[in-house]
């Protein structure tokens, strides 16, 4: 069956050094997006200060808005196998919502990534919102079990919030478990400098879609 989704994976001819260029114009960009969004959460300037700031804005949306696409970025690649997935909500390069800036990979397996989470993630008070939670895990245990060979979508993800998360410095880690036929186990954390606060088991679940494109590539691809 052929999978809706694939029609968001495009190769959009770009060659590499097309996309070096992309990324150092537009990966500024989120970066300066990234921080209007925490000093719209804290500016204390009055009235006429927002008012002046939102003009400067408006103009600059009228800059950006001159010739933009439309829709999900999705999943684009080119000839030479890169893939880039710059709109994802946990990670995407030009998403300035998206928390995690990159990955590491150990050879055993383990996936990690050191973040730091400012107050626009806030939930309880002074604390991780618990959906931002399961959003890190999410990705860092899919992450986990392609980068262990085992690609797929998350079937289950359980949660255990075992003690409130600072906003801050904190580490997310995973690693994958066991595979079942088209099912990848993967366990991971979120911890902070004094240990572990959340906890996740996820089960990532290769469609067949995906099982059939995975089998064409000599290798997992590697979202950049
Ligand atoms: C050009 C291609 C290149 C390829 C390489 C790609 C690189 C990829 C890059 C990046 C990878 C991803 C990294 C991102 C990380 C973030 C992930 C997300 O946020 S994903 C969004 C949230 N998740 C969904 O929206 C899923 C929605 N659900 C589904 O699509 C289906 O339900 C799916 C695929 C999960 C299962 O559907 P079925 O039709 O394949 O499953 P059935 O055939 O019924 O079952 C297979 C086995 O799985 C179990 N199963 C089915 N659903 C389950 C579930 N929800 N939980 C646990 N087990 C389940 C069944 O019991 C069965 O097990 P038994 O083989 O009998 O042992």
């Amino acid at each position: 069956m052929t999978d809706s989704i694939l029609e968001l994976y495009v190769n959009d001819g770009l060659s590499d050094e097309e996309i070096d260029q992309q990324r150092a114009t537009y990966g500024p960009l989120t970066g300066d997006v990234r921080e209007l969004i925490q000093l719209a959460l804290q500016t204390r300037v009055d009235a006429d200060d927002v008012a002046r700031a939102r003009e400067h804005l408006a103009a600059a949306r009228e800059i950006l808005e001159r010739d933009r696409e439309d829709g999900p970025y999705g999943t684009r690649f080119n000839d030479s196998g890169r893939f880039r997935n710059w709109g994802n909500a946990a990670i995407g390069l030009r998403n300035a919502i998206a928390p995690i800036g990159g990955i590491h990979e150990d050879d055993d397996g383990r996936v990690w990534t050191d973040i730091h989470l400012g107050p626009v993630y806030e939930g309880p008070a002074g604390h991780v919102h618990g959906g931002v939670s399961a959003l890190l895990l999410d990705q860092i245990l899919g992450d986990a079990a392609r980068i262990s060979g085992y690609p797929g979508m998350t079937g289950t993800l359980a949660i255990r919030y075992r003690k409130r998360t600072p906003l801050g410095a904190l580490r997310v880690e995973a690693k994958l478990d066991r595979v079942e036929g088209r099912k990848a186990f993967v366990v991971g954390h979120i911890a902070d400098s004094e240990g572990i606060c959340v906890e996740a088991e996820g089960i990532f679940i290769a469609p067949v879609w995906m099982v059939q494109q995975r089998d064409s590539f000599a290798e997992i691809p590697r979202p950049e």
